[in-house]
């Protein structure tokens, strides 16, 4: 069943069109990543879905009553201000320490309910977000860039973590995520936006290209350069050697 129907969608900032003719449907339990260059509108097509950002041009299309759990890119929390993870998941969410405790289980720290915000390791601070938005029982998890400042081993525990959530729940996933080389393997299909949606295929199409292994150390323009598909046009951030 589709959860997500983007058409022919387009964001402007005023006159500063960042997104166009965007195209995107997600399934129920599906796992999919958006990459691109800083810029290229994937906050901007989040922000969409979420209807914080309203279409220029074209629809989003939720599915009647779909329930969407959101993990933003960063959530500052003044480090002096005393608050628990308890209190801190039902800032938000009518839920009540079961609910909290099921949560953190959920992500893989049962014991973190009654430690301070303010004394997490990132990881943790990432995983109490992702816990926060499991509670609602969503269908689908939006994460913006959710393993900024996680090293690689804290991002693929984190990554492997929500192919966990997936399995134990069947939401979807839709994710923002510059570190494609942690991301690819759990994910079912990876979309490639730079305005647009300039090409997406399966991990396993990406793994097999020849140019893949020049992902690893080639940074995102590396990254933009792997995936197999037809393109009939040109974009600056492409390597000459992509050409
Ligand atoms: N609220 C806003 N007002 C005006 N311009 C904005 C706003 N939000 C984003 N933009 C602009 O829209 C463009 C796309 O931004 P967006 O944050 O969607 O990109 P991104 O791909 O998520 O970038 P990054 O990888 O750096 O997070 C950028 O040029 C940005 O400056």
């Amino acid at each position: 069943m589709t959860l997500v129907t983007v058409t022919n969608l387009s964001v402007a900032y005023g006159a500063h069109v960042v997104l166009r003719d965007v195209e995107l449907a997600v399934s129920s339990g599906e796992i999919v990543t958006i990459v691109g260059p800083n810029g290229s509108g994937k906050t901007s097509l989040l922000r969409a879905i979420i209807g914080a950002s309203p279409p220029a041009k074209g629809s989003v299309q939720l599915k009647p009553g779909l329930k969407i759990g959101y993990v933003p890119q960063r959530l500052h929390i003044d480090p002096t201000l005393p608050i628990t993870v308890e209190r801190f998941m039902r800032l938000t969410a009518p839920v009540d320490r079961r609910g909290c405790r099921d949560a953190l289980d959920a992500v893989g720290m049962p014991d973190l309910l009654t430690r301070q915000m303010s004394q997490l390791s990132g990881g943790q601070f990432q995983r109490v977000l992702l816990a926060r938005a499991l509670i609602n029982a969503p269908d689908i998890l939006l994460l913006d860039e959710a393993t900024q400042g996680l090293d690689q081993p804290g991002s693929a525990a984190f990554y492997r973590q929500i192919e966990t959530v997936r399995e134990q729940t069947g939401c979807a996933v839709l994710m923002i995520s510059h570190d494609l080389h942690v991301v690819m393997s759990a994910s079912d299909r990876v979309v490639c936006l730079n305005g647009h949606v300039c090409c997406q295929g399966t991990p396993a199409v990406v793994a097999s290209a020849p140019e893949y292994r020049a992902l690893f150390g080639a940074g995102t323009g590396g990254a933009l350069a792997l995936y197999r598909h037809d393109h009939d046009h040109h974009h600056d951030t492409r390597p000459k050697a992509a050409e």
